[in-house]
């Protein structure tokens, strides 16, 4: 595995693989990798004949400072993992890599960036378009992989793809869980003992409500007391948990067509989020 930390010696790699006629897959993250990375990175090498991951730990998506300053950076385990997996690069550049002096450019979603993680954290999606537009630009990979833990941040980047005719496969991969169901994420590596003992309940509730919105029972009825339990279990703020269309995330009324539970709430000082199909 090479890293490399400029575009001008990624270019050249991936120059040569394309010539080779190798299908290229880039797993784009912002590093402290877990196994939820992992499955990226297998599914990419189950798909691609070549592995580009990259750990960019982009500023612009960032609305809260004291969320970037505390961002796990743990650049020497990951590049450990990666090695393990086969990948081929680990491209990890500097913020001035990625914006240069006179960088004055930014993309823009429409519609599924306004509600929830949009409401809550300004900007972010255009910082997350922007990046992921500029790594699909530097990288040039045919597929790119997510994950549905970031569900609305999938949205976004199949309709700037679409929109914006980037030639680039966007897969998806399912959510990764702990063994008691919470979702694994780089922030839960912020979390107290009390707090990591109390997480679950976030998927756990989300789950049993999930089940009782199927049955039948009243869709607002049903999310006001899922709130209330979050609250119940420790979470101190619930910024959001509800039922939306699972492509555009507007408010759901009924279960006709697909729609999913989403949530992000607030335990011990950390922020997390979660979602899952009903
Ligand atoms: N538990 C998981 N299962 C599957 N994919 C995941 C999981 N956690 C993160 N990913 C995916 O990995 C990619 C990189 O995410 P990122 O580096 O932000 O990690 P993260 O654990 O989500 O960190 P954060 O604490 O910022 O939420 C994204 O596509 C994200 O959806
Ligand atoms: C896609 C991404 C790497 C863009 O910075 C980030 O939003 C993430 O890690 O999900
Ligand atoms: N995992 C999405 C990136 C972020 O939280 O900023």
């Amino acid at each position: 595995m090479q890293i490399l930390r400029t575009v001008a010696e990624l270019r050249t790699r991936v120059r040569g693989w394309k010539q080779d006629g190798r299908q290229v897959g880039v797993v784009p993250t912002m590093g402290a990798l877990h196994e939820g990375h992992m499955s990226l990175v297998r599914a990419a090498r189950r798909g691609c004949d070549r592995v580009i991951v990259t750990i960019f730990v982009n500023p612009m998506q960032f609305n809260n400072p004291d969320d970037l300053s505390k961002y796990p950076r743990t650049e020497d385990a990951d590049a450990a993992l990666l090695f393990r997996e086969g990948v081929d690069i680990l491209f990890a550049p500097g913020p001035d890599e990625v914006y240069p002096q006179g960088f004055d450019s930014r993309v823009l979603v429409g519609g599924v960036t306004a509600p929830l993680e949009g409401e809550m954290r300004p900007g972010h999606f255009e910082g997350v378009a922007t990046v992921v537009a500029k790594l699909f630009g530097m990288t040039q990979a045919d597929r790119a992989y997510f994950g549905q833990k970031d569900w609305q941040q999938l949205q976004v980047v199949r309709r700037m793809v679409t929109d914006l005719n980037i030639p680039v496969e966007v897969v998806g991969c399912e959510t990764i869980r702990e063994a008691d169901g919470l979702a694994m994420s780089s922030r839960n590596a912020r979390l107290d003992p009390l707090s990591r003992a109390q997480a679950p309940a976030l998927h756990r509730i989300m789950v049993k409500t999930a089940a009782q919105i199927r049955g039948g029972s009243e869709i607002a009825a049903s999310l006001a007391q899922a709130r209330d339990d979050l609250r119940q279990a420790g979470f101190t703020e619930v910024e959001y948990l509800d039922l939306r269309t699972a492509a555009m995330l507007e408010p759901a009324t009924g279960i006709e067509q697909p729609v999913r539970l989403l949530a992000a709430a607030w335990i011990g000082g950390v922020r997390l989020i979660d979602n899952i199909p009903v």
